[in-house]
């Protein structure tokens, strides 16, 4: 892809807050700069909203959400599958503008369209399946009607890694539900959500009820919506830290909320695993997006009796990882997101190392322009490493050995998160026993990628509440109304 491809799509992406169907700039007239990872250059220049800027976009997604509350559920879905068809047709302009300002390589940023629409296309599907119910109390004296509704306007905050698929895990459902929404895309990946508010645009979504906040203020920009009685609807994906402050201050008003935080992911592999999967599956759960990915396999917890054979093979496949620009031909790891990411790979690495880890691969930062971090595999991790607390998000192979499944149980679940975990073992009976012994909202089983729009995507302890995805992900978006009426024959 030449650079006047990219400028002349940079100059077809809006560089505005869109409030209310229509394109603002800030109303102090402030901006702020879009950085490409892999050159620390701006490549990009958009509106910096301020907290007056938040008011009136709560303010129009308030007046839009009566109309939008009672348009048919046919509609609705038809809008959601009109902008699905639009994607396909711009997916080539979506997959580019990621790897621009998120850095991932044009093959995961078409993977991402592909996953990112798959909720556009999965909701219009959902939209019309909003159903209740109606009964007889025991009594037989009255009727019981049970009925959903769409929760009322909502602010969904989305995350840097994934800047398609995120908000449209987010937006689509609720859509589908009849719910209008504020979002705010992470200042470090912006441009890809407002193209995408300009893809709802053109498929016809009545004004109001999507609106879109850019900003570098997160915190002030989100405290007067947060705080509004009108909001009634919280989703946050990102660290947990921010999300317990979210939290917080959901609590005051009261939010339904959704809450997708971080991970710390067990990648185990028994003894008795088919080892060319389990390396192909480590592979895909590691370096999927630089491993910047909550759903990251972090902890390598390996049968002492293979720990070596996969440390091997691992270590032969990442010699084969071509680090660049994700916009070249042939590269297979981007840059980081920024130099605190590559500092923090770093850190990580050098304090397991100091307590006993052996360095097999990569280990330091890539020296020239953008922020690069070798891929790097370390084995024989002992416990306490800061690498197996927190999580990593980065293209680190960390390993551990185990001994008995008792042990491999004991290490996998000795983290304050619970997202997801993955297992390798022919054996389908320890399978079955993983499934109810790890504890984690998701687990890949005998698989490296879970993430699906099939999927009740989410996570228990730290790792956060609700769900996105799957049946369950419109139900975030409605609220149950219980409704008693006296038997007809009373
Ligand atoms: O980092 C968390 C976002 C979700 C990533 C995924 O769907 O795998």
């Amino acid at each position: 892809m030449s650079d006047t491809s990219e400028s002349e799509l940079l100059a077809r992406v809006p560089s505005s807050l869109f409030i209310g169907g229509a394109w603002r700039a800030s109303s102090s007239g402030a901006t702020l700069g879009v950085e490409d990872p892999s050159t620390g250059r701006t490549i990009a220049t958009i509106a910096d909203a301020t907290p007056g800027d938040a008011a009136s976009a709560l303010d129009a997604a308030v007046a839009a959400s009566a109309d939008w509350a009672s348009t048919a559920p046919r509609q609705r879905g038809e809008i959601l599958r009109a902008a699905f068809d639009l994607l396909q047709k711009r997916r080539d302009d979506f997959a580019l503008l990621m790897t621009l300002e998120m850095g991932k390589t044009l093959a995961e940023s078409q993977g991402e369209v592909t996953y990112g629409g798959e909720f556009l296309r999965w909701f219009s599907e959902e939209a019309v399946r909003i159903t209740g119910r109606y009964g007889i109390n025991p009594e037989g004296t009255g009727r019981t009607i049970v009925s959903q509704h769409p929760v009322g306007p909502s602010y969904l905050i989305t995350p840097w890694n994934f800047p398609l698929a995120m908000a449209t895990r987010k937006v689509a459902p609720a859509l589908a539900a009849g719910c209008t929404v504020v979002v705010k895309p992470a200042a470090l990946t912006p441009l890809t959500t407002l193209y995408f508010a300009k893809l709802l645009d053109d498929v016809g979504l009545p004004a109001g009820v999507l609106n879109v906040l850019t900003t570098s203020s997160s915190k002030e920009v989100s405290a007067p919506i947060l705080s509004d009685p009108r909001l009634r609807k919280l989703s946050f994906t990102g660290s947990t830290p921010v999300g317990v402050g979210l939290l917080k201050l959901a609590a005051d008003n009261v939010l339904r909320t959704s809450m997708e935080l971080g991970g710390n992911a067990p990648f185990v592999v028994f003894a008795d695993a088919d080892l060319d999967r389990a390396v192909d599956g480590a592979m895909a759960a590691k370096f999927r997006n630089v491993g910047e990915a909550c759903t990251a396999a972090n902890r390598f917890i390996v049968h002492r009796s293979i720990a070596d054979e996969f440390a091997t093979r691992i270590t032969e496949r990442v010699a084969r990882l071509r680090i660049g620009r994700g916009t070249e031909e042939g590269v297979g790891i981007g840059p980081l997101i920024d130099e605190d990411a590559v500092e923090k790979a770093s850190r990580l690495v050098k304090d397991a190392v100091a307590r006993g880890a052996r360095l097999v691969a990569g280990g330091e930062r890539v020296e020239g322009e953008g922020h690069f971090f070798a891929p790097t595999v370390i084995t024989g991790v002992t416990e306490g490493s800061d690498i197996l607390r927190e999580e990593i998000f980065g293209p680190v192979v960390s390993i551990v050995p185990f001994d008995d499944e008792d042990d491999a149980v004991r290490l996998a679940n000795d983290t304050e998160y619970g997202l997801v975990s993955y297992v390798y073992t022919r054996d389908l009976a320890r399978g079955q026993r993983m499934i109810e012994r790890l504890q984690t909202g998701m687990m890949g089983l005998n698989a490296g990628v879970i993430s699906n729009a099939a999927a009740p995507f989410g996570g228990i302890k730290q790792s956060g509440l609700g769900r996105e995805g799957g049946f369950e992900g419109i139900h975030e978006y409605l609220s149950t109304k219980y409704t008693m009426t006296p038997s007809p024959f009373a």
